[in-house]
């Protein structure tokens, strides 16, 4: 027969011997008033409990509907059974609901349990986003790039960058301007006496930073004007920018890229296999994640030419050598290494910012910079060792005028370091397969498109 705890209200059928939790009803019962969260419920059953979601999908029988409910805790539904006078002739895909019941052991193999609906209340329509429902998962492995970093074994230090700033890091102009608005100001009134941007990479000052703490990093977002609808820009993102002092080979920074990479994405194949598999499966019959995991390639820009020019494929954009490396040959690339994560390294100095430290080689001058390309995306990953002699970076045109603050770093004294940053939606679109970037953000902001 079923009570009613006197404590919480909720409903309990007593008598079960199965039944795990306590048969009496206590004034201090644990029965909390929570509802459950789909993907954490216990299987305990004949318990009277909440459940809210939304309708995945609806089956009428004579007397009965069953339906399946997902809370967006985990790709998991529930599934729900309530006679037809508890359904309603609106009640469709999409629709919220907040469904009382009880948790029974299902008859089905598939799944543990099932919710023998008592009541069923329902809220509203559930309007579908283009967007896949990524926000938890990402938050998630947000952190694992944290973790990584502050682990006893690395130990670096978090510093937030500004995201207002003067300087333009990779000096490609692709810079939105900061101007106050409002009453007080007149139009194009210069709030900070200089030009001011969002920024486009926390690099400058986690190297002003890394001049005390010798491993720094930052998580944030990051902006770039870029006029571009490709299926890999954005123009707001997250970026992870990891700077190291003392270090002098591009070895150093690669093997913490690498290492960072295959413990994030470890962890995503421990913990979120099932949301991987759901996107490989029906969005890109994309690569097994754990094929990634294997040691990444290493060819330098110079063997990336010679295996571009080698090809029968035609491309859009020239393979000289001095050229930018675009999608079209990044892509190749990966294909042609077997598909697996490959590092490119030494480019050409010419085609790398100011920053980039001169390998002073001859006749082909190359920088000590690396970029990580990965299936499906093409750059993941970009990062140098910066040039730490005054001399040599003094020689970099006009850089004394717009940058004499990092010039007195060098000036002042400056070890030699070096520093990377991964952009978060790219690793996202990598591990999952999925096609366009604009699907791994719930809001991506692209040119024309600001809506909300
Ligand atoms: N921190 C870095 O090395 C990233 C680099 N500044 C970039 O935006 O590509």
């Amino acid at each position: 027969h079923i009570l009613f705890c006197g404590s919480c209200g909720r409903m309990r059928i007593c008598g079960n011997k199965k039944c795990d939790t306590p048969s009496s009803i206590s004034p201090t019962c644990k029965l909390s008033r929570k509802k459950i969260q789909i993907n954490l419920h216990c299987g305990h059953c004949n318990l009277a409990v909440p459940v809210d979601g939304w309708v995945r999908s609806v089956r009428a029988q004579k007397a009965n509907v069953f339906l399946h409910v997902n809370d967006g805790s985990s790709l998991q539904s529930l599934q729900v059974v309530a006679s037809s006078e508890l359904s309603d002739p609106l009640l469709t895909f999409g629709s919220a609901v907040e469904v009382t019941g009880i948790l029974k052991k299902s008859p089905h193999q598939k799944q543990p349990v099932e919710l023998d609906a008592n009541f069923i209340v329902f809220c509203f329509i559930f309007f579908f986003l283009r967007t896949f429902p990524l926000k938890s998962k990402s938050d998630m492995a947000l952190s694992i790039f944290a973790n990584f970093l502050i682990s006893g074994d690395n130990g670096f230090v978090e510093i937030n960058t500004p995201i207002i700033t003067s300087n333009d890091c990779e000096g490609a102009g692709e810079l939105f301007q900061v101007e106050p608005s409002g009453p007080d100001y007149a139009d194009g009134e210069n709030f900070f006496s200089v030009p001011a941007y969002l920024t486009v990479s926390g690099q400058l000052h986690l190297e002003v930073v890394s001049g005390a703490f010798s491993k720094v990093y930052t998580f944030g977002p990051t902006f770039r004007a870029e006029n571009s609808q490709s299926r890999r820009h954005l123009a707001e993102f997250y970026m992870v920018e990891a700077e190291i002092s003392f270090t002098q080979s591009l070895e150093d920074l690669t093997k913490v890229m690498e290492d960072m990479f295959r413990f994030a994405t470890e962890h995503v194949l421990a913990h979120c296999v099932e949301d991987v598999d759901l996107f490989h499966k029906h969005v890109t019959p994309g690569q097994k994640l754990k094929e990634y995991l294997v040691s990444f390639l290493r060819i330098t820009y110079r063997e990336a030419i010679d295996i571009l020019r080698r090809s029968s494929e035609r491309f859009a954009f020239p393979t000289d050598w001095g050229c930018d490396l675009k999608t079209e040959h990044e892509k190749y690339l990966v294909k042609h290494c077997g598909n697996i994560p490959v590092f490119v390294t030494d480019y050409p100095y010419d085609l790398k910012p100011f920053y980039a430290r001169d390998n002073q080689d001859h006749p082909e001058r190359t920088a000590a910079a690396v970029d990580l390309l990965v299936p499906g995306v093409g750059e993941l990953c970009g990062g140098s060792l910066r040039e730490e002699r005054l001399n040599l970076l003094s020689a970099r045109a006009g850089l004394e005028d717009v940058y004499s603050w990092y010039l007195d770093l060098r000036r002042f004294g400056s070890v030699p370091h070096g520093g990377f940053g991964l952009g978060f939606e790219r690793y996202l679109q990598c591990i999952l397969g999925v096609d366009n970037i604009k699907d791994v953000v719930p809001f991506p902001r692209f040119s024309h498109s600001c809506l909300l």
